[in-house]
This record gives structure tokens, sequence and C-alpha cells, in this order.
């Protein structure tokens, strides 16, 4: 034990080095400031990301430092700080390679470390010191690192949003969030083994080490809106500031939920068979002309979606045959300004297999079948003007006067494309048109209400709502529907935006077809995935990484795996486990207190909900219960209700489940009840109607005393 006034000093010594952390610090936002006044508002933008940025590092600013065999020292914070004109940073930021071994060192492996110091600050004030040697003699202690600071973290009240781990990240985590992989990266792990953190750990560290991701954008995709804001400090305390958060749902803004699907809906929307569906609802609507092989092939190879656009490539073959099968073998007609012109079926099939033969999604192929028709159209016009002010041999014909001038109606219809004719140009036997005359036909004709309702019928605009409306009977629309509009959307040729990497947390919960939305914002497919098999709920959720991963990105895919539980209390996962045959994470500690149950009727209900709130006092409290019950107290905001579907990805000090049973009546049930039971940092009770389910029957009973 050092001596109190050596520890006194030791703490004097740190704090005037935090002290000058801090006023590099302050000068930085000073500059900052000052640029954000620029008059460029590029220049002005950039200083106020950077302000940003440097205002969300206040807190733990400094939170480590490593002193190395060979006498050298260095602080680890939350962002690089150097002094103008020397090397040696001030505060090394976490993510460089040299404050890596504050996070892996271990006795048995020291990596070149003396002694690693965790830094406690409150404010700017440094509170306390926490030492770790390492003697190459001394026997390893564990494999945690700095347990007492991971300790004191996992013990402490929670606040309700979701912290960083940066300052106990433990080894088996910094190995995944400095994993540089360029595929897709799963980070697979049981409940509470810090798979959320350490994928937003991870993203920091890429876009430290990969700062074009900055500007290529970055996005991270949650199971609701409730765990957006529940992770909406992290990224922004690591020092990035620049990440787009959304929900599946979210992706496609504009939309509005206002349906439950039943459940053998939302599987058969999610599976990826519904892509073939959609697109060959779409390419239906074209009246493919017979013999387009070569143009079917040629379409389903230019599919962007890639491997999964196989899918849609085959069915728009089939979508193909079928419209060839009913071909109208009529020639078309169009009236334009008095006349009529008359497209041959071979004439209008070779449009549409022009355009088919594109590669091109099927609005931008209408626009190639749209130019073509009225190519063709022109075509017919300008020569038909031209046989009738003369016949090859020169003679008038109808419609011209007897001299070769044109008629009325012919300077009607030419007038009305924009091509005008002074009188000199109309003084005799010679070529009328010119190329671009014929070009403002074309404009014209496309421009023509009749021709466009003709064009229409052959190839008509759609819109993905409508589609998916016609496809699915849906409106209106439920959270399934999503990603079937977003298909339907690419089959028609929007551009989703696209980003450099993309986290999926609680990743289980997507279906097929969710994932090809997602997959289509990260076209370079690199990604974080983070879940849990055994915590699916969505009907259509993933059963197995290999089988939703391998469609998208053939073997660019791996997974790591945590192993330890870093929420949940042993007592917790004890009974917990009975609900999932998956292995479960270790739980680093005993929360000392047991889970308890009561067994209550519906009256009773809401009074023992009470009583247990009142009781609990300090930290977050939540009570997760099934769909519908509790329905008046969710109405009120004192007490925070939740159903196993919001409660995923978040923890509360104290949880109250309540109705197991009916819990356990979902379709995934069991994975249900055993994410509402692994949310409890420290206390679970449970409240049963009627006899407790089999699952729970190891839980202890306890008598309600009531408030
Ligand atoms: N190294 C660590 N140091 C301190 N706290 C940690 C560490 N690792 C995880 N935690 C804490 O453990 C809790 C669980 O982490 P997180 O929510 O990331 O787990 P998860 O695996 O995503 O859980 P789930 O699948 O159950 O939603 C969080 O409070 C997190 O801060």
């Amino acid at each position: 034990m050092p001596a109190e006034n050596q520890v006194e000093r030791e703490l004097a010594r740190e704090q005037e080095y935090v002290t000058s952390l801090y006023g590099r610090l302050d000068a930085l936002r000073e500059e900052a400031a000052r640029g954000r006044e620029s008059a460029d508002p590029e220049v002005a933008a950039r200083w106020r990301a950077e302000s940003a940025r440097l205002a969300a590092v206040e807190d733990g600013l400094c939170f480590g430092r490593l002193e190395m065999r060979d006498g050298s020292r260095r602080y680890i914070g939350r962002l690089g700080l150097f002094e103008d004109g020397v090397d040696e940073p001030l505060l090394l930021d976490w993510r460089a390679p040299a404050a890596q071994p504050f996070y892996t060192a271990t006795m048995a492996e020291a990596l070149g470390v003396r002694r690693r110091r965790r830094i406690t600050t409150r404010g700017r004030v440094v509170a306390a010191l926490d030492d770790e040697l390492f003697d190459p003699g001394a026997a390893d202690p564990g494999v945690l690192v700095g347990e007492a600071a991971l300790l004191a973290a996992l013990t402490a009240d929670r606040t309700g949003r979701m912290g960083d781990i940066v300052t106990t990240l433990q080894a088996e985590q910094d190995r995944i969030v400095r994993d540089g992989y360029a595929g897709v990266l799963v980070v697979q792990g049981g409940p509470g083994t810090g798979k959320t953190a350490v994928a937003l750990h991870r993203l920091a560290y890429l876009m430290y080490t990969r700062p074009r991701l900055r500007t290529r954008g970055v996005l991270v995709i949650g199971p609701s809106d409730i765990f957006l804001d529940y992770i909406g400090q992290v990224l922004p305390g690591l020092g990035e500031q620049a990440v787009v958060t959304a929900t599946v749902a979210g992706l496609r803004p504009g939309v509005e939920i206002r349906r439950v699907d039943p459940v053998e809906a939302t599987e058969g929307k999610g599976r990826a068979e519904a892509a073939g569906r959609i697109a060959a609802a779409v390419w239906g609507r074209v009246e493919v002309a017979a013999g387009t092989g070569q143009a079917r092939s040629a379409r389903a190879g230019g599919d962007r979606a890639g491997t999964a656009g196989v899918v849609a490539g085959e069915r728009r073959a089939e979508a193909a045959e079928q419209a060839t099968a009913a071909i109208r073998p009529e020639a078309v007609e169009v009236v334009f300004e008095q006349q009529v012109l008359r497209l041959e079926p071979a004439e209008w099939r070779g449009a549409i297999e022009f355009a088919v033969r594109k590669g091109l999604p099927y609005q931008q192929a209408r626009l190639v079948f749209q130019q073509r028709m009225t190519e063709l159209l022109a075509q017919q016009l300008a020569d038909r003007l031209e046989n009738v002010v003369f016949t090859e041999t020169g003679e008038a014909l109808d419609g011209g006067t007897a001299d070769g001038r044109l008629s009325a109606a012919d300077l009607r219809a030419l007038e009305a494309a924009g091509v005008v004719l002074g009188p000199e140009q109309d003084d005799g036997p010679r070529r009328l048109l010119d190329e671009a005359d014929v070009a403002d036909l074309r404009k014209a004709l496309l421009a023509d209400v009749a021709v466009g309702r003709v064009l229409d019928g052959l190839w008509p605009s759609l819109t993905a709502e409508a589609v998916v409306a016609e496809v699915f009977g849906s409106t209106p629309w439920s959270a399934a529907d999503i990603p079937l509009l977003d298909e339907a959307a690419a089959v028609l040729g929007e551009s989703a935006p696209a980003f450099g990497h993309v986290v999926v947390d609680e990743a289980q919960e997507l279906s097929a077809m969710a994932w090809r939305m997602v997959l289509r914002r990260c076209p370079g497919k690199s990604m974080t995935v983070v879940g849990d098999l055994a915590q699916t709920s969505d009907p259509a959720g993933a059963a197995s990484w290999e089988e939703v991963l391998r469609p998208h990105v053939a073997d660019r895919w791996r997974v790591a795996e945590l192993s330890v539980n870093y929420r949940t209390p042993a007592e917790i996962m004890a009974v917990a486990s009975e609900l999932s045959a998956a292995p479960h994470p270790r739980s680093v500690r005993k929360a000392g207190e047991s889970p308890w149950r009561v067994r209550s009727t519906v009256a009773e209900l809401e009074r023992i909900v009470r009583g247990v709130a009142e009781e609990h006092n300090g930290g977050q409290f939540a009570v997760i219960a099934p769909p519908g019950r509790l329905a008046s107290l969710r109405e009120e905001s004192a007490i925070t209700v939740l159903t196993p579907a919001e409660a995923k990805g978040l923890e509360f000090d104290s949880v109250l489940i309540v109705d197991p049973a009916r819990i356990l009546e979902a379709p995934r049930g069991r994975n249900d009840l055993y994410v509402a039971m692994t949310r409890a940092t420290r206390r679970l009770g449970i409240v049963h109607l009627g006899p407790a389910p089999d699952e729970l029957a190891q839980v202890k009973e306890v008598r309600f005393r009531g408030p």
C-alpha cells in the first residue's frame, strides 16, 4: 500500500498534467469558435463539426496512462492532443496502435508495459488513480483487465443512456474493436456481452484508421427509436460525430406504419422470394415481345443487386414469358395533329426489346422505350410530310399544293412540333426537315398527352406503393412492408443512399428482405453485424448467420464471439438460461440478490406493479409486459412499461416482468422472455397470473406484502 502522502503526491502530479490537457483542449475550442465565424460556409461548417467533436470529449478526456519498461509514458484519452512543433502527443487517442497495450497487456504478456494506470476524473478534477504493476514474475490474476475499474463501472447506477466503455474495454472486446476485416464481421454473443458497445467502438476505430469513411458516411441500424436514443451519446463521446442512425423503417422516411401483420404474413413478406414476386409484378407490366431470350439474360446480368439479383433476374424472365404469351399482335396507332401514325407489332416490340436489353431498372428502361418509340413515330411523321409534298419523281401529292408546297394541315403539324418554316423555306422541291427538326418532332410527340397514353399502355409508369399494394394486398403499411417498398423502389430505379460502413445491431431480427434493403445501402459490403441468434423474436428473423449473409457476400464474412456477460448477474443468468439451449455467457459478477416471482390476479396486477416501482429507488426501473397488458400504465410517464421487443438492447438496474405466460405465447416467446429477463443489471422480479410457467419454476416464489 503506498503511503497516503505518496498517493496525494501522485494525484497532484496527475492533476497538473490533466489540467494542462484541458488547457490545450480549451485552446483548440477557441480556435474552432473563430473558425465557425468564417464567411465561407464550407469552412464554417467544418469548424462547427470540429467544435462539436471537441465539446463531446469533455468528460473523461484523459482516462489512462501507460508507463513503459523503457521509462516512457503515454497518456491515453478520447482523442489525440498535440503541442505545436512536438511529435510526441500530449494525449494519445485510444484508437492509436500505441494505446492498445492499455487494453490488452496482461501479466503473462505485458507488451512492454510496467504500469497501467486508470485515471478517474470528475469534471476536470482527478478523483482516483488505480494502478496495475506488470511484474514479470507475478501470477496472472485472471482474464479481466483492470478488474476494480471494470466492476465499479458495471455496478454503477444506470442513467438511461448508454455510456462508452473506452476506459475498461476488455481484451476479447478490444480484439474485435481493432479488427480491420474488410468484409462483414459478425459479433455473436449472449446478452450483456457488450456487442452493442463493441460495435460502436469498432465503428469509431474504423473511422479513425480510415478517415475516408467520415466523408463516405457510416450508418448504424438499431431495432427501435428508443434504442437509437439510448446509444446516441456513445459515438460523440468517442470523438465521432458524423454518424447516421436509423431503424430499418427509418431508412424509408415518410412511410407510416399503422398495422401489425399476422405472424404468417410477416414471415412470408420477410422471405427472399418476395423479391422475385416484386420483380415479376413490375416487369410483368411490360408487354415483352416474343423472342427476348437474349434481352432477358442481358437484363438479369445487369441487375445491380448483385448475387441477390439473380432471383429477381429469373423472375423477370418468367414475367417476360407470361407477357409474351399475352402479346397483342395488333399494330399501335397514335393520332398526332390529325395524322394517324402506325407502328407495326415488330416495330413496337422491337422498341421494348431494345429498352429491356439495356439492363436498366424499370423506370429508366421505360424512358429509353419512350425515346425509341417517339423516334420511330417522328421519323414516320417526317417521312410522311416529305411525301406529302413530293413523290420520288417530284410530283405533288394529296395535301400538298400543286406546286409542291405544304398544305395548311402540314404546316400546323410542323408548327405544333416547334418547326418554324419561313416563307422562303417553303419555296419548292427540296428536303424540308433536317435532323434538328426531327428531334423537335420527337420532343413534341413525347409531350403529347394522347401519345403518352398509348406509350403508357405498353409500358406504364409505376410506384413502389402501387406494386406492393397489388402483390401483397398491403395498406395501411406494416413494418414488414417497408423492405418490400424499398425493394420495389429499387426495381423501379430509385437509388438508395450509400454508406462506407454499416453497423447492424440486434441483427438477428432482420428478415431476408430487410437484409436486401440494408445491403443496398452498403455497396462495399463493409459491415459490423452484431446479434444473438438466441434472442431472435421477429418471426422472419435469422436462425443462422450463414443463411442470412452468404447469398449477399459469399465468403466475405466471419464470426467473432464474445463470451462474458457484463450486464446480467449470475443469479439472474442461472434462471434465464432455462429458456435457451444456446451456450450462455459467463456472468462476471453476482448481484447478491436472487430473482423472485409472485403470483397475482389480473385485478391485483396494477397495484403490485406500482408497489414494486415505489420500492425501487435510484437508478433505472422498467416493467416488461406483453403487448396489450398494462395499457393504462403505459399512458403514464412515471413508470416505464415496455414490450419485450421494445426492451431489446436496453438495460435497467431493476426489471419487473409481467405475465410471462403471455410473453411465452408469442411465435418466439421463449426468446422474448429470455431477452426480458436479461435486461436487469441488479434486480429481477416476475409477476405471473395463475401458476408460474414451467420455465420459471426455479425462480423463488415470494408473497407480495404490498406498499
Ligand atoms: N468492458 C466493459 N466495461 C464496462 N462495461 C461494459 C464492458 N463491456 C460491456 N459493458 C457493459 O455491459 C452492458 C451490456 O453491454 P451491451 O449492451 O453492449 O451488450 P449486448 O451484448 O449488446 O447485450 P444484448 O444482446 O443483451 O442487448 C452495458 O452496460 C455495457 O456498458
